[in-house]
């Protein structure tokens, strides 16, 4: 705690030196105002970095100098103490942990080779941030070409990584499906020199019900502390000064509490409020744990439920919205966006792929007049931008190119599930549309993080039906607040029939604009059989993901109010609920026979969503 208390002194002292024009991370220069400073005045090598490592983080990467988290957490990574860092989303804390452990291996009197095998291992949850952090790594090695990057995850070939772990990798980014794989059955893959674990976003990875996991993997890497370090296989356990944790994420919660409490000894907690620090004494970390007593011999604190950290500049909105208009107002919204900007960046996020295939085909095909003279061929399409779309059902190779085409596009639409809510940093994205709700605080504040990164601006939208108004005051209790969105306004300022001087509503069902789209939403899903068959799928997908909000969600959305003829609506179907809820009850009974079939436990449900 020493440590983080001083570095956070020595940043507050230096703020007034802090009016210079900053370098982001792509090289353009900003002011940063002051007070929403995500920068530190201090410079990279007052932190104790090697020079080397400082000049490839000024001239290769772009940065002039830390940001405040990096200033305070890189010189307690260099330590060697274990740390437990909180920070919001887009701060930088990806080179927080990676640029002291490239200072340590570089450092080495005796230069390392691939034959000492793994020094370091970057857990992650998603594959996509596994590949984002692998790229930030690559960069940073540049000048270190002894020191080897690599990656091991879901949906690559097993035998290629096999090979690539035979000739050695230095600092391994893993999920962790995929490493406990090779840990239990790649013989060749060497980590009895592993220094450093860290788990990058570790709420989330216990999210997806990888807990398992992660006690299998600590205890084989005899990384905890109550681990089988004498089993056979494991590696003997290191002495303290030669193993180092690190948890990171901008949502440090309960969740991550037993994977603290398992492995990390003594940790600096790194950007959390002495006022939502309980002792570990004070915490039941899961039902099962009886063991209390032993806790209060190790008198660390660690954070419990309390505000969240969303970036102070970032603009944050709420449509309220009745069930049978979402499609029609999600399109006006879009429609208003891209028109006011034709060249920017926009993240919409859906609960499942179902979701996600059927609005990117809607949006891709879907042309439109209001304008009943306008013939057919002549409508323009509705949405100008260009349209991509990224999730877990997908191809790995159509995941890797809609992430690299969404990072590299000055201009388009992301439709996409949870699996881009974590980590990954899209440059320059203006706008992050939640169009199905997030169901839990911690998923809105980092679903929103994909905008607002490093101090620029951004503007959030989050869609709501009245009935679900009560989740505001659940966000609320985690420090976040929303105003309301002028959607009465965006309506009006459409044409109808090309005249603009139509008798407007003040409901939004019977806003003459929203009426005329939700008709042509309908004709065109009814004349498009592939479309409609993506509709209805989605539409069953939605119903279900609604009923899986856990704990006090079930009681704002309550699958019970919904109107199911509405629901439908909502997806441009003119079938009656009952038939399109007779595919959902088969498709729920098919789905539970798999579950019980292969065991499944309702994390893992939400992990298949995305
Ligand atoms: N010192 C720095 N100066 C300028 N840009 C930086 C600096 N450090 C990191 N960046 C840039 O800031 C952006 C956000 O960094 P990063 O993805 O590590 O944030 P994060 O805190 O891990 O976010 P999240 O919580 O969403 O995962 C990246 O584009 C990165 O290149």
């Amino acid at each position: 705690m020493a440590t983080t208390k001083k570095n956070r002194t020595q940043v507050t002292k230096n703020k007034e030196s802090e009016k210079k024009p900053k370098l982001t991370g792509d090289g353009t220069k900003k002011e940063i105002k002051e007070e929403n400073s995500v920068f530190a005045a201090c410079s990279f090598t007052s932190l104790g970095l090697h020079p080397t490592l400082c000049e490839q983080l000024r001239e290769r990467m772009g940065f002039e100098g830390p940001t405040l988290v990096q200033a305070q957490a890189i010189p307690v990574v260099l330590s060697g103490r274990h740390a437990l860092v909180n920070a919001a989303t887009g701060t930088g804390k990806t080179i927080a942990y990676l640029a002291p452990i490239v200072h340590h291996l570089q450092g080495y009197d005796k230069r390392i080779e691939r034959s000492d095998g793994t020094f370091a291992l970057v857990l992650v949850p998603t594959r996509e941030l596994c590949l984002q952090v692998h790229e930030i790594l690559q960069k940073l090695l540049h000048r270190f070409h002894w020191i080897v990057p690599g990656y091991i995850m879901g949906g690559e070939s097993r035998s290629k990584e096999k090979a690539r772990l035979r000739k050695g990798i230095s600092i391994l980014i893993a999920t962790p499906g995929r490493l406990l794989d090779h840990l239990k059955n790649t013989s060749s893959f060497l980590y009895t020199n592993l220094r450093w674990i860290i788990f990058d976003e570790a709420d989330r990875i216990l999210e997806l019900g990888f807990g398992k996991e992660i006690q299998e993997i600590l205890d084989l890497l005899g990384s905890t502390k109550t681990g089988l370090g004498d089993q056979e296989n494991t590696v003997p356990r290191p002495s303290k000064s030669q193993r180092q944790n690190l948890l990171l994420s901008a949502t440090l919660n309960e969740k991550v509490n037993h994977l603290a409490k398992i492995s990390l000894e003594d940790p600096v907690m790194i950007g959390i409020d002495d006022e939502i620090m309980l002792p570990t004494s004070k915490i039941r970390f899961d039902h099962s744990d009886s063991d209390e007593d032993n806790e209060d011999k190790h008198s660390n604190k660690i954070p419990a439920v309390g505000a969240y950290k969303v970036p102070v500049q970032l603009i944050q909105r709420y449509l309220k919205v009745p069930c049978g208009s979402r499609l029609a107002v999600l399109l006006s919204v879009l429609k208003n966006l891209f028109e006011r900007d034709p060249s920017q960046k926009v993240v919409l996020f859906f609960s499942t792929c179902d979701a996600v295939d059927f609005h990117y085909s809607l949006l891709s095909e879907f042309h439109f007049s209001s304008s009943p003279q306008t013939e057919e061929g002549n409508r323009p399409k509705f949405l100008g931008c260009k349209t991509l779309r990224l999730h877990g059902n997908m191809e790995q190779e159509d995941r890797t190119n809609s992430f690299q085409a969404f990072k590299t596009d000055k201009s388009a639409l992301l439709l996409s599930t949870d699996v881009s809510a974590r980590g990954l940093d899209f440059p320059k994205v203006r706008c992050i549309i939640q169009y199905d709700s997030p169901g839990e605080a911690t998923e809105y504040v980092h679903r929103v993080g994909r905008t607002a990164r490093l101090g620029e601006r951004g503007e959030s939208l989050l869609f709501l039906q009245p009935a679900e108004i009560d989740y505001l005051q659940d966000l609320e209790k985690h420090g976040v607040s929303l105003t309301e969105y002028p959607l009465s306004k965006v309506l009006d300022s459409f044409p109808i029939s090309g005249n603009k001087n139509v008798k407007k509503s003040v409901f939004i069902d019977l806003h003459p604009w929203i009426l005329c789209l939700q008709k042509a939403l309908e004709s065109f899903i009814a004349s498009k059989p592939k479309i409609n068959e993506l509709a209805k799928r989605a539409f069953c997908s939605w119903v279900r993901a609604y009923t899986a909000h856990r704990g006090d969600l079930k009681r704002i959305f309550m699958v019970k109010k919904l109107h199911l003829g509405h629901v439908a609506k909502s997806f441009a179907l003119k079938q009656q609920p009952s038939l399109v809820g007779k595919s959902f009850q088969n498709q729920t009974k098919k789905r539970k026979r798999f579950e019980k079939k292969n065991g499944m436990s309702n994390k893992r449900r939400v992990a298949r969503v995305t």
